[in-house]
């Protein structure tokens, strides 16, 4: 039986009060809806870490994440968190990888290799992200392109390393903008990636949680999770709504 997940990625949204207040809410929904069959991982800007741990404290199933981690271990980097950073704060998960890091930072993935290690070696379980542009999708070779990126990233990994993975499927043409891949769509992805990743880790591959991501909302989410290959969601705007991020939470 796969994990289901449900991450919300805070992006860089939230001054400290905001992100109190939507902690808050959250855990007292998830309290109060008894919902305890659901990993829920808020990932919020990394100074907000310290107090979303301290409000999430006594509530099993909700987790703290980063949202990114350096390649480097420590040392000169001015500007970057390390992955013993964020686990010395109490964070159990980090996603590496999205989109707008290896767009606007020109992530490759050799350096994301670097940040999965890195953060399996601090004991937080990566949140891989992978996912094709437009033009990709058009062009009809998205599978291509996203078998790519996970066998550069990480197939260099253990056996027992890459059964710690999750991955995040984000089509970037459905990312922030209202257009969402299509349940089929995103389930022939899923399987596909599945697939792949079993060529290399064979049945450890039937373990590893696959979520979705790209304008997944309350509307959309429970028709996505209904399908086999889907265990979840990395919700962006919608995490920022603590209604509809527990809604999206009890969509499975
Ligand atoms: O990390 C989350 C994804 O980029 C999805 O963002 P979105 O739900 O705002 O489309």
């Amino acid at each position: 039986m796969r994990k289901k997940i449900v991450a919300g990625n805070w992006k860089m949204n939230g001054t400290q009060e905001e992100g109190q207040k939507l902690t808050s809410e959250i855990v007292n929904m998830v309290k109060d809806e008894r919902i305890s069959d659901v990993t829920v991982v808020l990932n919020p800007p990394f100074v907000h870490a310290s107090n979303v741990k301290k409000l999430i404290g006594g509530v099993d199933n909700i987790f703290l994440g980063g949202q990114n981690c350096s390649d480097k271990a420590s040392g000169a980097y001015t500007g970057e968190t390390s992955a013993s950073i964020l686990a010395s704060f109490g964070a159990t998960y980090v996603i590496i990888g999205h989109s707008e890091r290896r767009e606007y930072f020109a992530e490759s993935n050799a350096q994301l290799t670097e940040k999965v290690k890195l953060a399996l070696e601090n004991g937080l379980t990566p949140i891989f992200c992978c996912g094709e542009p437009l033009e990709i999708r058009e062009a009809g070779t998205h599978e291509e392109y996203v078998k790519d990126q996970l066998t550069e990233s990480l197939f260099g990994l253990s056996e027992a390393d890459f059964a710690k993975i999750v991955i995040a499927y984000e089509p970037i043409w459905a990312i922030g903008t209202g257009k969402t891949a299509s349940s089929d769509q995103a389930q022939e992805m899923h399987a596909a990636i599945r697939t792949h990743l079993a060529s290399k880790y064979g049945k450890v591959a039937d373990g590893t949680s696959i979520l979705y991501g790209g304008s997944c909302k309350p509307d959309n989410a429970p028709e996505i999770f209904s399908k086999p290959d889907v265990d979840g969601g990395l919700i962006g705007g919608a995490s920022l709504k603590s209604r509809d991020f527990v809604d999206i939470i009890k969509s499975f």
